[in-house]
C-alpha cells in the first residue's frame, strides 16, 4: 500500500519526467530551449495543482508547442494564404529592381506590362475567317468536314469567334508533325483528332481518353493523376467538344492567368476568366458574351470566391443553363474543398451548391494530392458520392527524392556550393518558407554564386509576378527562389531541381511542390535541406495563418510532423541514429496517398531514392 508522502513522490517524480518530455519535445522541434523552459512554467502555472495530470505531451504537447510559436519572436514575413491568391497588392518597388537587372531592353520592361493589353484583349470579340485548303491540314482548326471549308471555322457543336491576344495575329502555320494527310486526320476520333490538332500532342495519356469519355457522356467524375499528369487535358478538350460554357473553378489567380492565356495565345482555344481583379468593363464584356445565345467562350475560369459570393454569377450560370449553354463545372486542384488536406480554402466549401442548384450539370473534380480521407471528403462537399473515380499511381518515377542535412555553420553556402556543383545551369526552383528567406537566398545566389536567380513571394503585384514566371520559363534567369505563392499548376518541362531549402508544412505540399520537377519525364532531382530547427517555423507559420483555431492548428502539427519523419528517415548522420532497415523516400510518399510501393523499383530503377541508392551500395 503506497502511503501519501510515497504516492506525493512519485506523483513529483511524474511531473518532472513529464516536463523533462515536454522540453525535448520543444527542443527536439528546434524551439529556444529558455523560451521552452519559460513557456512550460506558464504551462504548469495554468493547469494548477489539480490539473497536473494533464501536464503530459500526449494531452497539451500541441497546446504547449503553440504557446511557444506564439512567443517566439521571428523575424520571418511570412506569405498569407489570402496573399498568396490575391494580386491586387502593389508589387513592392524592390521586386521590379531585382527583375530590372535581367531586363536587358526597354521593350522587355515594357513587356511585363504586356499582360495588361492581353486582359483587354480577352475582352474583345475577334472576327476572323479562315480560307482553309483540303489537302494541307492547319492544325489550328479542328473540322469535321470538308462542308465548312472556307468558312469561319466550325467545332464540332456550334460556331466560335476566337479570342485573341492582340499581340499575335492569328497564322495558319504548316502542320507541325510534318504533314499528316486529311484522311489519315479523319481516321482518328474526335478526342484523337482534338489532341493532335488543337494541343499538338500526339496521343492522348492512359487515363485522358478515359476522363474525356466520362465527361463527354455527361458524368460526374474525379480524376486523381499524379503531378504533371495531364489532368487540364481532361477538362479542355472535353470543353471544346461539348455544346456550351464549361465553368472552370481554379484556387490561384496565376493559375487562372496561366491556363488562359495559354488557352487563347498557343492553342486559339477561346477562353476567358472572371475574377474580382478585372475591370468592370473587362468582367462586363465577359459577361455580354455570355449573354449571348450561344456563346463563343468554350470556358471560363473563376475562383472559389466567385462562385461563393456572386449573385450576378449564379444569375449568370442559371441564363447559361436555360439556353442549353452551361457544359460542365470543373473542380481544379479539388482537395482545396476539404480542410483535411494541405491547402485547404475556406470558399471551396461553398462549391456543393453548383451541384445542388445545378443537379443536371455534370462536375469533374481534379487532383494530384488526396489522401483516401481528403477524397472521401471532396466527393462528400463537392455532393457527387457517386462520381466515377478514375486514378493512376501516383508515383513520379524519373524524379529522385533526396535529403541532406542543412549546414548549421552556413547553409547558404551549402546551397550554392550544390548548386554550382549538381545543377550547374540548368533549371530549377528553391522553396523558402517565408518572403524574407526567398530574397535571402536570392541575392546570395546571385551575388556570391553569380548564379541567375529571381524570387516570386506573395507580397508581389500580379504583373511582377507575371514577369518573374515569364523571365525563369523563358530561362533568362535559372533559378526562381519561391514561397508556395509559386505552387500549382506551374508547368515548365525542362526543370531539373526542386531544392526545399526548408522542409514543407506538409507531405501532400511537399508532392504538390517537388511535382513541378520533371514534368518532360527526363530525370530530375527533389531534394530538401533539412534541420530540426525549421519545425519550430512551421509551427510558427501554422500558428499565424489557420492555425489560430485550435483544431486547424491540430490538423496542421499531424501533417508537419509526418514531413518531419519522412525528413528524418535518412541511412546515416551524426544527429539521428543510423538505422539499417531506412525506408525508401518514394515508399513514404505514396504511402501517404494509400497507395501501396514495392520498394524493390525504386532500388532498382534509374532514379533510386537516397535511401535505397545507400542500402543498395553498402
Ligand atoms: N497527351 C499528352 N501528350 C503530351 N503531353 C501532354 C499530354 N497531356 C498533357 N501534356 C503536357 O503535360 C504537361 C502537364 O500537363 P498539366 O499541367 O495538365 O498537368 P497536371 O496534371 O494538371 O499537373 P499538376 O498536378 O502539376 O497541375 C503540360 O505541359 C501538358 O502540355
Ligand atoms: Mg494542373
Amino acid at each position: 500500500m503506497v502511503t501519501n508522502s510515497n504516492n506525493g513522490k512519485k506523483n513529483d517524480m511524474d511531473m518532472e519526467t513529464e516536463k523533462a518530455r515536454l522540453l525535448s519535445l520543444a527542443t527536439d522541434f528546434g524551439f529556444d530551449e529558455d523560451a521552452a523552459r519559460l513557456c512550460l512554467h506558464q504551462i504548469v502555472q495554468l493547469y494548477g495543482d489539480d490539473g497536473q495530470e494533464f501536464v503530459t505531451v500526449e494531452h497539451c504537447g500541441d497546446d504547449y508547442l503553440a504557446r511557444l510559436a506564439d512567443c517566439t519572436q521571428v523575424d520571418e514575413d511570412w506569405d498569407t494564404p489570402i496573399e498568396v491568391d490575391s494580386t491586387s497588392t502593389r508589387a513592392k518597388n524592390d521586386a521590379f529592381e531585382n527583375l530590372d537587372q535581367f531586363c536587358e531592353s526597354e521593350e522587355e520592361e515594357a513587356e511585363t506590362h504586356a499582360f495588361d493589353d492581353l486582359n483587354e484583349a480577352f475582352n474583345k470579340d475577334m472576327d476572323f475567317d479562315v480560307e482553309i485548303s483540303a489537302d494541307k491540314v492547319p492544325f489550328q482548326w479542328l473540322f469535321p468536314s470538308p462542308a465548312t471549308q472556307g468558312k469561319t471555322t466550325k467545332y464540332k457543336d456550334g460556331l466560335i469567334t476566337p479570342f485573341c491576344s492582340t499581340s499575335i495575329k492569328p497564322t495558319i502555320q504548316e502542320p507541325s508533325t510534318g504533314g499528316i494527310t486529311f484522311d489519315q486526320l479523319q481516321a482518328l476520333d474526335d478526342f484523337d483528332l482534338a489532341a493532335i490538332a488543337i494541343f499538338k500532342h500526339k496521343s492522348l495519356r492512359p487515363l485522358q481518353r478515359k476522363a474525356c469519355e466520362t465527361a463527354m457522356a455527361g458524368k460526374d467524375c474525379f480524376i486523381l493523376m499524379p503531378t504533371g499528369g495531364g489532368k487540364s487535358l481532361c477538362y479542355q478538350l472535353p470543353a471544346i467538344l461539348s455544346q456550351g460554357v464549361t465553368i472552370v473553378v481554379s484556387p490561384l489567380l496565376s493559375l487562372i492567368q496561366d491556363q488562359v492565356i495559354s488557352l487563347v495565345e498557343k492553342f486559339d482555344i477561346p477562353a476567358a476568366l472572371i475574377n474580382s481583379h478585372q475591370t468592370s468593363s473587362q468582367a462586363a464584356s465577359v459577361i455580354q458574351e455570355l449573354r449571348k445565345q450561344s456563346p463563343s467562350c468554350k470556358l471560363l475560369y473563376v475562383t472559389p470566391e466567385k462562385i461563393a459570393s456572386s449573385d450576378t454569377f449564379w444569375t449568370l450560370l442559371k441564363s447559361l443553363q436555360a439556353k442549353g449553354q452551361l457544359a460542365r463545372f470543373v473542380i481544379d486542384e479539388a482537395h482545396c474543398v476539404s480542410q483535411w488536406g494541405h491547402d485547404f480554402r475556406p470558399d471551396y466549401k461553398a462549391l456543393g451548391m453548383l451541384k445542388q442548384q445545378f443537379p443536371r450539370i455534370p462536375v469533374m473534380a481534379l487532383t494530384a494530392t488526396a489522401t483516401q480521407d481528403v477524397r472521401k471528403d471532396i466527393l462528400k462537399i463537392l455532393k457527387i458520392p457517386h462520381a466515377f473515380v478514375l486514378e493512376m499511381g501516383f508515383d513520379r518515377p524519373n524524379l529522385t527524392y533526396e535529403v541532406l542535412l542543412k549546414d548549421p555553420k552556413d547553409s547558404l553556402k551549402q546551397l550554392g556550393q550544390l548548386i554550382m556543383e549538381r545543377f550547374s545551369s540548368q533549371s530549377g526552383i528553391i522553396y523558402c518558407l517565408s518572403k524574407n528567406e526567398c530574397m535571402d537566398v536570392c541575392n546570395f545566389l546571385n551575388q556570391k554564386c553569380r548564379i541567375k536567380t529571381l524570387y516570386y513571394h506573395a507580397g508581389l503585384g500580379s504583373r511582377a509576378r507575371i514577369a518573374v514566371q515569364r523571365k525563369w520559363q523563358r530561362n533568362e534567369v535559372q533559378i526562381i527562389c519561391a514561397t508556395i505563392a509559386f505552387g500549382m499548376g506551374i508547368d515548365k518541362p525542362d526543370v531539373r531541381f526542386v531544392i526545399h531549402n526548408s522542409m514543407s508544412k506538409a507531405i501532400e505540399g511537399y508532392y504538390q511542390e517537388s511535382g513541378r520537377a520533371g514534368r518532360d519525364d527526363l530525370p530530375s532531382t527533389c531534394l530538401i535541406l533539412f534541420q530540426k530547427k525549421d519545425f519550430s517555423r512551421i509551427a510558427c507559420l501554422l500558428r499565424m495563418g489557420q492555425g489560430r483555431r485550435k483544431d486547424r492548428f491540430k490538423v496542421g502539427m499531424e501533417q508537419a510532423r509526418k514531413m518531419q519523419a519522412y525528413c528524418a528517415e535518412k541511412v546515416e548522420s551524426s544527429t539521428f541514429p543510423a538505422k539499417n532497415n531506412v525506408r525508401c523516400r518514394r515508399e513514404m510518399l505514396l504511402e501517404h496517398f494509400g497507395e501501396t510501393y514495392n520498394r524493390k523499383l525504386c532500388q532498382k530503377g534509374i532514379n533510386p531514392c537516397d535511401n535505397c541508392r545507400k542500402l543498395s551500395n553498402r
